[in-house]
């Protein structure tokens, strides 16, 4: 039986990630505004459009404060940030489903992302892939891991030094791994399904563009900052 323990530096990382990624926060939570009313379509595609926004900014604060990232490449920093921002987003977005809700509330949430104006055929795959993370029941520490290793993708576009990457991405990897055996000692694939979480949501992904332009809105305004992290206008 493998005697897992997390080393003293271990631990530093650990604290440093998960206070990072508490402090990072969306300012205002979006969950609460949802289940506060019902908005129009319009009303909708604003609102996404201004998280998604500040989600961006938020995840740049958040790397600021991952161990070895500013020790990377000025541009292999900038590519790992565009390469990772709508993974962020919609890893994001599936942690505040998952979130414990009063009973019924969730249930709302879902209906009224449903109706705001997302067009049918993403809502599927979208509400599968959200489900499937509120079946792992992560903790705190898992979730901010789980961004953190989305992030260090050493193959994301237009990264030149994939090694350096992979060597923190490396770091992080081992922590998860050695958490999840600690958390969860009677699942001993519980890893290997939190890392497969990440192709569904490279998956996932893959349709953001189309997401948001095929939105039920007659104007798909974008920030500046939205159109140059996602392919959109
Ligand atoms: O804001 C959002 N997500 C966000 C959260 C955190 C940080 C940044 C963005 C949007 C809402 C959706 C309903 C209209 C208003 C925006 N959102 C999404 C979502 C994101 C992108 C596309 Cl293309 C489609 C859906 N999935 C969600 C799940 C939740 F539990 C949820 F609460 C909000 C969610």
């Amino acid at each position: 039986k493998e005697k897992v323990e997390i080393t003293k530096e271990q631990r530093t990382l650990m604290k440093v990630i998960v206070d990072a990624y508490s402090t990072h926060q969306i300012p205002q939570d979006v969950a609460k505004k949802l289940l506060q009313e019902q908005y129009s379509a319009d009303e909708n595609f604003l609102l996404l459009t201004e998280m998604a926004t500040s989600q961006v900014q938020v995840l740049v604060e958040f790397t600021k404060n991952i161990p070895g990232f500013l020790s990377l490449d000025r541009e292999d920093q900038i590519a790992l940030l565009k390469g990772s921002a709508v993974e962020a987003m919609f890893l994001r977005s599936a942690q505040v489903f998952s979130r414990k809700m009063p009973s019924g509330q969730t249930e709302v949430l879902e209906e009224r992302i449903r109706k705001s104006g997302i067009s049918e055929e993403f809502i599927i795959p979208m509400f599968n892939f959200y489900k499937s993370i509120v079946s792992l029941h992560m903790v705190q520490e898992e979730q901010a891991l789980l961004t953190t290793i989305t992030i260090l993708t050493p193959d994301r576009p237009y990264v030149k030094d994939q090694q350096a990457v992979e060597r923190i991405q490396e770091t992080m990897l081992e922590l998860l791994r050695k958490l999840c055996v600690l958390q969860r000692p009677q699942e001993p694939q519980y890893f290997a399904r939190l890392l497969g979480r990440l192709t569904e949501l490279r998956t996932l992904s893959h349709y953001h563009a189309e997401m948001l332009t095929s939105w039920r809105t007659n104007d798909h305004k974008f920030t500046p900052l939205l159109c140059e992290i996602w392919d959109v206008q």
